[in-house]
């Protein structure tokens, strides 16, 4: 499924203009959108799930165009949303929370609604939890039972806004593997501010700063482009002045400094593979 965006422009009233002129275009897959707080990512998804409308612009999810009334709701019919924060009811169990999604998104027949979530609790590894009320459960279950709720129509986008936000390292990881899982046969876009998380998920993706789309591509294409501009120096004197300093770890009786810098900030710096992180942050850096 795949979504084409062109010139889209999101000014909120006040005058934040949260999309500015943005061009993207999302292939099938799992698929990462990176940007900082404020970046625009929560205001495109909610455009692309058709909660909120473009000022100009358009969106095309596989050939359906957002802005009419026939498109947004062939697109809601094949997209499955996981906002930020999904609101739940509490004392409900996570079987009665999905029963009654699956009633509002119109799944009628009571078999068919019973043998739909029993699959998606297998799915996200909550059969053994099925049964108790929602309230007891970790944030990470909740987003397991967020993605179950936008799995239950079996949508060809799943669209996911920063889901892994403050879960632990474990539950952050077996949430990434469902992620990945899912996007076999659809795309799965992947909306974060955690670099790792799209590291470790996706192979293309797209980087927002401001409203606008600064990278557009293959992970590898923009990790290559830190290239020699990531440098290791270790020393027991003053932190270095030049460059950006990523890290700083103690090293005997100095200080081993990681730093992203155009060129070498120091004699004794040495070249250093670059992440996806640095190379993040080297797109970020003012002058890039
Ligand atoms: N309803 C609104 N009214 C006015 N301004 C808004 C509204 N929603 C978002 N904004 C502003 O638009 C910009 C983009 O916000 P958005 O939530 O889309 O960014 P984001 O990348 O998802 O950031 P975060 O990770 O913090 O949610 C920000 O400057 C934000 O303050």
């Amino acid at each position: 499924m795949r979504i084409e965006i062109s010139r889209l422009t999101k000014t909120y009233r006040g005058g934040v203009h949260a999309l500015d002129g943005l061009d993207l275009d999302v292939p099938t897959g799992m698929y990462g959108l990176l940007g900082s707080n404020g970046a625009g990512k929560t205001t495109l998804m909610r455009i692309l799930a058709g909660l909120l409308s473009p000022t100009s612009g358009t969106v095309r999810v596989g050939g359906h165009d957002v802005a009419t009334a026939d498109g947004r709701l062939a697109v809601q019919r094949t997209l499955g949303y996981l906002p930020q924060s999904l609101g739940v009811y509490p004392d409900l169990t996570a079987r009665q929370f999905l029963d009654y999604i699956a009633l509002l998104k119109g799944l009628d027949s009571r078999p068919s609604r019973r043998r739909r979530i029993g699959e998606l609790l297998e799915t996200v590894a909550l059969t053994p939890d099925a049964d108790r009320r929602l309230k007891g459960f970790s944030g990470g279950m909740l987003r397991r039972v967020g993605i179950a709720q936008a799995l239950l129509a079996d949508p060809r986008l799943l669209v996911v806004d920063e889901p892994t936000t403050g879960l632990d390292p474990e539950e952050r990881i077996r949430f990434r593997i469902l992620l990945s899982r899912l996007a076999g046969d659809r795309t799965v876009l992947l909306s974060t501010h955690i670099v790792e998380d799209v590291a470790q998920t996706c192979r293309s993706l797209a980087v927002l700063d401001k409203g606008r789309l600064v990278f557009q591509g293959d992970v590898g294409e923009l990790v290559s482009r830190a290239d020699r501009r990531v440098w290791t120096l270790t020393t027991s004197g003053p932190a270095p002045s030049e460059g950006r300093i990523v890290a700083a770890l103690p090293e005997g009786a100095g200080t081993r400094y990681r730093i992203i810098a155009p060129t070498a900030p120091g004699p004794s710096a040495q070249p250093a593979e670059p992440t996806l992180e640095d190379s993040y942050l080297a797109l970020m850096e003012p002058g890039r």
